[in-house]
């Protein structure tokens, strides 16, 4: 029998959860609302996220996480990045033999700077841990609409394992050993998306968005090589894939926050609005320190951060971006730069 446990009632655990019940896995979702919890036991239905889904009838909810840990040794957090840490503290007292975990949040956490898997090899340094990350619209696939993505852990027979766990004959699932430009693609790319979203805001046109994506995967890979990634994985579905499907889509939470912040409304009001977690908005602030530290040049990233954090109008933002000094497109290793 495969078992699984998805922590985080959220769009997307609520999706991945009903994807593998529906191919027959069986699945627990833990919800952090008890209420939330017992509907979707009862009715089938997430009341919260998702909710017109029908959800598989073999996928099961609850509140209490000690029953969920014990559930199976195959844990998914689904949680959002700045989440994860106290989750792993939580669940840490419930460490069972052949324990594996897979995260699927995009995101760094800002308190520490640290990527997520450093986080878990912190918190439970005995874990298998892998992640999972790509274009993968919840709506998307919990309608059952094929998608792409792709399973890291620095172990291949750890991705191996979670890849046969999860792939579905429409959610096809590749494997990598390439953890950190795994998380890098993910984290960053909603911040690019927070981008598209603003300068689409501002009137600018496809050309623009076209540059600002390309400019974007520029930034990644060049971040992501300092941190040691493999630049290859990041023009894959974890880096280009996930850009181009956040930017491009109007289901991207991150995309549809810097819609709002380019028609004039401050974060908070532009979080309100959407009521859904836009991990750009997190992730642009650790980005910031990162690559400051680690000296890597990221304008975009400043402009979103400068438009999120400082007021500053998406206008002079643009100005700035497009009178810095002329330079080549690709310098020799330019993602070494
Ligand atoms: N929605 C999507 O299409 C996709 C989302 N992701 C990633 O998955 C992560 C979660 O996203 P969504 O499910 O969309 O977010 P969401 O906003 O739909 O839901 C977040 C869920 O996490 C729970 N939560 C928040 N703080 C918590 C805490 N401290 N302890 C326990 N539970 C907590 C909330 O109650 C909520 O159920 C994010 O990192 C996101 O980038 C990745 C791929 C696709
Ligand atoms: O990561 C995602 C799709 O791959 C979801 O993006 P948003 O969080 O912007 O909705």
């Amino acid at each position: 029998m495969t078992t699984i446990t998805v922590f985080g009632g959220g769009s997307w655990g609520t999706a991945l959860a009903h994807l593998l019940a529906s191919e027959g896995r069986d699945v627990l979702l833990w919800c952090r609302s008890a209420e939330q919890a017992r509907a979707i036991t009862l009715t089938g239905r997430n009341p919260k996220h998702l909710k017109t889904v029908d959800l598989a009838p073999k996928l099961l909810s609850t509140a209490n996480l000690s029953d969920a840990a014990d559930f199976s040794p195959n844990w998914i957090s689904a949680v959002p990045a700045q989440a994860f840490r106290s989750l792993m503290e939580r669940l840490a007292p419930f460490r069972q033999e052949g324990l594996r975990i897979c995260n699927v949040a995009k995101g760094i956490e800002i308190a520490s700077g640290f990527r997520l898997s450093e986080v878990a090899a912190q918190v439970i340094p005995d874990g298998d841990y892998a992640l999972l990350s790509g274009p993968s619209h919840a709506e998307e696939v919990a309608a059952g609409q094929p998608a792409a993505v792709v399973v890291a852990a620095v172990d291949e027979a750890t991705a191996r394992h979670w890849q046969e766990l999860v792939m579905t004959p429409a959610f096809r699932v590749y494997t990598s050993t390439d953890v950190v430009g795994v998380e890098i693609g993910g984290a960053v790319k909603n911040v690019i998306a927070v981008g598209a979203g603003i300068a689409r805001a501002m009137g600018l046109g496809d050309n623009a968005t076209a540059a600002l994506v390309t400019r974007g995967l520029a930034e990644i890979m060049r971040l992501g090589a300092r941190l040691g990634a493999n630049p290859l994985t990041l023009a894959g579905l974890t880096g280009a894939g996930d850009l181009m499907v956040t930017c491009f889509s109007g289901l991207s939470r991150n995309y549809r926050l810097g819609l709002e912040i380019g028609r004039g409304k401050s974060l908070q009001e532009a979080s309100d609005a959407l009521g859904e977690v836009a991990e750009g908005a997190f992730t642009v602030r650790a980005l910031v320190e990162h690559a400051l530290k680690l000296d890597v040049d990221i304008p975009l990233s400043m402009a979103v951060y400068g438009a999120l954090y400082r007021g500053t109008p998406p206008a002079e933002l643009l100005e700035a971006l497009l009178v810095r000094s002329p330079k080549p497109e690709m310098p020799p290793l330019f993602w070494r730069e």
